[in-house]
């Protein structure tokens, strides 16, 4: 249409386009004109009637050798070739029959034949009772070259309405016809088809009448074919909506589909997690989410991020939107989970399509807490230590967190080993959570349910819901396995599986879930001679120990022993605010020779306690602990109700303040340590204890008891001054049979 150069309403006129007005001489010039050309190929001149388009066509129907007198015009056309066009122009046809058929409403015409054309010139459609048997042959192809000048090949070659009427025609056979034509512009303004109207002539064409309707009549076909083309591009972007609409249900059919992959793809992980729309409404959750979240499905699905985890969506897309790896913490009836998220889009830069929500229970969503509530807030910079074995042994372990690999660490008791495990964790895992589980100070028949987790009714007492173990917990970070010598040999086996296949299954579960975690193991005790006993497996310690970091006790760390005093007495001040700001000379050398069994530990607690009862600027000999003045390497005595030999003697000592030890004594209800335990206590004499009721554990029970008499039975405060948590401290208690 766009190469349309004329307008339909000035051809109603006929003096400015289509068939000029033509009175009977004009008629008759024109006749003479066309009969000295076949004769002679000249033009007369001038001949007004003669219009130039039809003058060209009939120099080139001469040229072409075009017969005159020709009676069957056209070019036959083969059965097959007639359905190739009828396949290419079906859909013209279709959209012409209904615009041809008003010409029947009309009663424009009696006699006619209105055809449709193609570019070619084969009738595609043809109404009408106009019979032309006798001079055009059904079916054939009307050109120039087969016909002559004609209408519907001159219209499209002009690309405009017009009419050929009697002499106009090169060849005598149409003479007695009038035939208008409008060419079928598609919708890139190719010419494609012409609509044509074939009359024959009246007695007197050149009457005005006549004249008048030829105009209005070709008038009316360059309507039509101007209606045609607008059903053209209408019917075209109905295709194209219809593809369109084919091509979304299609897409909708595949995203449904895709949709059901993922939700039973859902069902396959033990990942608690959420996927969101761009509009943050949930689509999808898997089992392990609903399960975590303590929700259904229906409550889950299909609602609004807003509702499910009640927080707002713009400050998740915020947070998490970024692919950053940020991280939010929601709280969905009254618990709290850390969501972790990942941006999806299907472009990269592109617009956010949704957003993949990890979820986790706060407690080990931080990376931080343990079981007990610790925290794994130590790193190697708080280990502290100049001697030279310590600088090896961490530096040995900073080189060993690195491989990501699992760790032993063996040393005696407060040698640093859980400070160790921390570090390795924070210098590797740090985001992930770091999980302890203490082998001695659980009875051996739970260890199992608080490494594995269990399902719920695995057992009596289970909890409903199930429990995930330690193993599970500590997903993505550490499992610190402390005490690893006291894991029941029944366990190992298991524990050693797990460790190979890093996967887990509740008790009374059915599924494993993946784990990714390391471990890092610490003992005290010789695992080699347990090896050697039967008492633990050779294969799970080889498993363990193919990293170890040997922790050097106190007493091998040259210079070491003097700065921990100093540390801690600073670290007492700064928490006090006030109190000593040094030892005396005597003091200092004491501490230096002591031999520390109980380690970093035990001198901690011992310039604590001297701490608390110094009541000078420096800490003297009086201060410290007993059995540190009187050279033996326990705790035990000093939480004994002093003798009054022993009171004497000790304010007697040269050299120290001459304050008495403060006599330490019980708060109500604290516990004396057992006496029967000690030979010849029970009569009341001093006694020197002897080396087996200085085991470690008997070290970490005095130091218990001694904080809780300087903290005045306040555990909170006891926790803080043995620099461990109120559960670990209460567990301990226990563990002990101790009153508070
Ligand atoms: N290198 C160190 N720097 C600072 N403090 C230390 C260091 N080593 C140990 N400590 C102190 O000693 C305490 C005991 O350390 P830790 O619990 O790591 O020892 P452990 O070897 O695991 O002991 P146990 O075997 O009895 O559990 C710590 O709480 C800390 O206060």
């Amino acid at each position: 249409m766009g190469e349309r150069d004329y307008e339909v309403r000035r051809i109603l006129d006929p003096r400015q386009g289509g068939a000029p007005a033509m009175g009977r001489s004009a008629w008759e010039a024109l006749a003479e004109a066309r009969r000295r050309f076949i004769a002679d190929g000249v033009l007369l001149a001038p001949c007004p009637a003669l219009r130039p388009e039809i003058a060209e066509s009939w120099d080139r129907c001469r040229s072409a050798g075009v017969d005159p007198d020709a009676t069957v015009l056209a070019v036959p056309l083969s059965d097959e070739d007639r359905r190739q066009v009828m396949a290419v122009y079906g859909g013209l046809v279709e959209a012409a029959r209904p615009l041809m058929g008003i010409i029947d409403d009309l009663h424009l015409a009696d006699d006619y034949i209105f055809e449709l054309v193609a570019r070619n010139g084969v009738t595609v459609l043809q109404l009408g009772n106009l019979v032309l048997h006798d001079v055009v042959a059904d079916g054939s192809i009307m050109n120039e070259p087969s016909m002559g000048t004609n209408a519907h090949t001159l219209c499209m070659r002009q690309k405009t309405p017009l009419s050929v009427v009697g002499p106009e025609h090169y060849c005598a056979a149409l003479h007695g016809l009038a035939a208008l034509a409008a060419p079928v512009f598609d919708k890139h303004g190719i010419v494609i088809a012409s609509l044509l109207l074939t009359q024959p002539l009246p007695a007197e064409p050149w009457s005005e009448d006549y004249q008048k309707l030829l105009s209005h009549a070709l008038g009316f076909i360059a309507s039509i074919a101007s209606a045609l083309e607008h059903q053209l591009v209408f019917q075209d972007s109905l295709a194209m909506l219809a593809a369109t609409g084919e091509k979304l249900e299609a897409a909708t059919e595949y995203g449904q589909r895709a949709r059901h992959v993922l939700d039973i793809a859902m069902g396959f992980t033990n990942e608690p997690i959420l996927v969101l729309d761009a509009a943050g409404v949930v689509q999808h959750a898997s089992p392990e989410a609903i399960h975590l979240l303590h929700l259904t499905l229906p409550d889950v699905v299909g609602h609004p991020a807003e509702d499910v985890l009640g927080l707002p969506w713009a400050g998740v897309l915020q947070a998490l939107g970024d692919g950053q790896g940020g991280e939010v913490i929601a709280s969905v009836g009254g618990r709290e989970f850390g969501l972790r998220g990942n941006a999806v889009r299907s472009v990269a830069g592109g617009a956010l399509d949704g957003l993949v929500l990890v979820l986790s229970e706060v407690k080990n969503a931080r990376g931080r807490a343990s079981g007990a509530g610790e925290e794994a807030s130590i790193t190697f910079d708080d280990i502290l230590g100049n001697s030279m074995a310590m600088n090896e042994a961490r530096d040995l372990a900073r080189r060993y967190a690195m491989t990501g690999e699992n760790v032993l660490i063996i040393g005696e008791s407060g040698t640093g080993k859980e400070y160790f495990a921390q570090a390795i964790h924070n210098a590797s895992r740090a985001k992930g959570p770091f999980m302890s589980v203490n082998c001695a100070a659980i009875p051996p028949r739970l260890i199992e349910s608080e490494l594995f987790g269990y399902e719920s009714g695995a057992f009596t007492g289970a909890e409903r819901g199930g429990k995930p173990g330690k193993i599970e917990l500590a997903d993505g970070g550490t499992l610190f396995l402390d005490e690893i010598g006291d894991m029941p040999l029944e366990l190992q086996a298991t524990l050693l599986r797990v460790l190979e296949n890093k996967r887990v299954m509740r008790l009374g579960g059915k599924a494993y879930r993946q784990v990714d975690f390391r471990v890092v193991a610490a003992t005290n005790r010789d695992l080699g001679a347990m090896v050697r006993e039967g008492t633990f497996r050779e294969d799970l310690l080889y498993r363990l120990s193919i990293l170890t970091v040997p922790l050097p006790p106190l007493r091998a760390r040259n210079g070491d022993v003097v700065f921990f005093a100093h540390y801690f007495l600073n670290e007492c001040r700064r928490k006090a605010h006030e109190g000593p700001t040094g030892f005396t000379a005597e003091a200092e050398r004491l501490i230096a020779t002591f031999p520390w069994p109980g380690n970093v530990r035990q001198i901690k607690n011992a310039v604590y306690s001297a701490f608390y009862a110094a009541p000078g600027e420096d800490i003297a000999v009086n201060d410290l602990p007993q059995y540190v003045r009187e050279g033996r390497e326990g705790l035990f005595a000093p939480l004994e109700a002093p003798t009054a030999a022993a009171a004497e003697g000790e304010a007697a000592k040269p050299g120290d303040a001459p304050t008495a030890t403060p006599p330490v004594t019980a708060p109500a209800g604290m516990p004396l340590p057992p006496r029967g335990e000690e030979p010849g206590a029970a009569d009341g004499e001093t006694v020197s204890v002897p080396d087996e009721l200085l085991s470690l554990q008997a070290v970490e029970e005095s130091a218990i008891k001694l904080a809780m008499v300087y903290a005045g039975g306040n555990v909170a405060r006891a926790a803080e001054l043995l620099e461990i948590s109120k559960a670990t401290l209460y567990r301990k208690i226990k563990e002990y049979g101790l009153r508070q």
